[in-house]
């Protein structure tokens, strides 16, 4: 099976308008597991990294096992009020709804090299988000990778000038 055969896609969910690509359905699956992990790290292969950065909370269900697989550290990123230390925040918007996202200030150190690991882009703004955190720390990313982009969102648009790839566009919202 091809890895966009595992996904469910769900109309109206979880507001009327959104069709929600359910990443659950890989998951529930031991071949579409290994297949998204795998398909995910290929596009890694011959780039130089410090360290893997997931936000909460899909990000970390392949951020995890890439970052494991390739002897990387995993550096969280979460909703505001979660991590115990201290945190460097920035405000974002989402394809429904705003919020806070924070990393540990102590978790990157300036000059590192860092790559994005998500299960999906939406409108961009998790993972321009995230950029603007990890460029705060002094730290570049050179690649995010995606199982899924929803293209019709053009979250592209704000990340030109990054390496972005995904396993799986699809054309619409
Ligand atoms: O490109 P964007 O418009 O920013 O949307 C994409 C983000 O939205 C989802 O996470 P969500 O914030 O819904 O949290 P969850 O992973 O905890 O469900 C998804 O996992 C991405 O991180
Ligand atoms: N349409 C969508 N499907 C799954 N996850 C999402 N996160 C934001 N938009 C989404």
């Amino acid at each position: 099976m091809k890895i966009e055969d595992y996904v469910l896609s769900i109309p109206d969910f979880p507001e009327p308008g959104i069709v929600f690509r359910d990443v659950t359905s890989i998951l529930q699956d031991a071949d579409g597991l290994h297949l998204a992990v795998d398909l995910m790290q290929e596009k890694l292969e011959g780039i130089d990294f410090d360290l893997v950065v997931g936000p909460e909370s899909r990000g970390f269900i392949f951020g995890v096992p890439i970052a494991y697989n390739m002897h990387k550290p995993f550096i969280p990123v979460r909703k505001e009020g979660k991590l115990p230390r201290e945190t460097v925040s920035v405000e974002y918007e989402l394809e429904y709804g705003t919020g806070v996202l924070e990393i540990h200030k102590d978790a990157i150190k300036p000059g590192q090299r860092v790559v994005i690991i998500d299960d999906l882009m939406a409108t961009g703004g998790t993972n321009q988000a995230i950029i603007n955190l990890v460029e705060s720390l002094g730290a570049t990313v050179v690649k995010t990778v995606f199982l899924m982009e929803l293209k019709g969102l053009k979250g592209r648009d704000k990340l030109v000038g990054y390496d972005v790839e995904s396993i799986i566009a699809y054309e619409g919202k």
